[in-house]
């Protein structure tokens, strides 16, 4: 397979105690994205960190920010996440009435703009702002919590992903990255990547086993792949 495919740990699954030092840690062991997971206690059934942790972290990593929002409503908050550092900014199509102008505001901030899809989401969503986004992210699992099992129905949605990002793209230059989010293992991790992803988050597979085993737990998710 030619495709590149990318590692971002999400860091739901590090120590929170030690945040800064498990992501210089995943950074060495290989990483190619730092996945922050931002939760609201509302959209999703979890809470996790804002704009004030995701700063403090920014010196941590050279690598970029992909940072999912898994809040609502988010448009107030864009602008935080994204003078704190972050890269990418992905929203959830469910997450609020306006994804086009919520897509405008990120890129008015310079970054590069994704979208998520939960898995009783259909594609569909994403008609009407191909021209808008960097990056899709499937989400294998319903959001808010790291640890669950891979959806399978999901692997369906991946391959019609692919096949339209490769039609939304071509002959323009563009890169519609196809992100991945949830149960991800070197199992699935085959499985995502045969559908057509090409940005495999993967929280529980990175940081299970502590700092020693972070470097092989990447590996193992690349040997799966190649
Ligand atoms: O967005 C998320 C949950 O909403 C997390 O990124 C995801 O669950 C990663 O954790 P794991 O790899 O353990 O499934
Ligand atoms: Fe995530």
């Amino acid at each position: 397979m030619t495709r590149i495919v990318r590692i971002a740990p999400s860091i739901l699954s590090a120590d929170f105690a030690r945040l800064g030092e498990e992501l210089q840690a995943v950074t060495e062991a290989g990483a190619d994205f730092i996945h922050v997971d931002v939760m609201d206690g509302h959209f999703v059934p979890n809470i996790t960190i804002g704009p004030a942790v995701v700063k403090a972290l920014r010196p941590h990593s050279a690598l970029p920010f992909d940072v999912h929002l898994m809040i609502a409503p988010v448009d107030p908050y864009v602008a935080g996440f994204a003078d704190a550092g972050s890269d990418i900014i992905t929203v959830h199509a469910e997450a609020g009435a306006h994804l086009h102008r919520t897509l405008q505001l990120v890129k008015a901030q310079g970054k590069k703009a994704g979208v998520s899809l939960n898995p009783a989401s259909p594609i569909e969503l994403l008609d009407y702002v191909w021209d808008d986004i960097d990056l899709v992210l499937v989400m294998t699992v319903n959001p808010g919590f790291g640890g669950q099992s891979f959806i399978d129905s999901q692997l369906d949605k991946i391959r019609r992903l692919r096949e339209r990002i490769e039609r939304e793209t071509a002959g323009t230059g563009r890169q519609i990255l196809l992100e991945v989010d949830g149960g991800v293992t070197p199992e699935t991790a085959r499985k995502v990547v045969m559908a057509g992803a090409d940005v495999l988050v993967a929280g529980t597979a990175t940081f299970k086993g502590g700092p020693e085993a972070y470097a092989r737990n990447i590996a193992a998710l690349r040997d799966a792949v190649c």
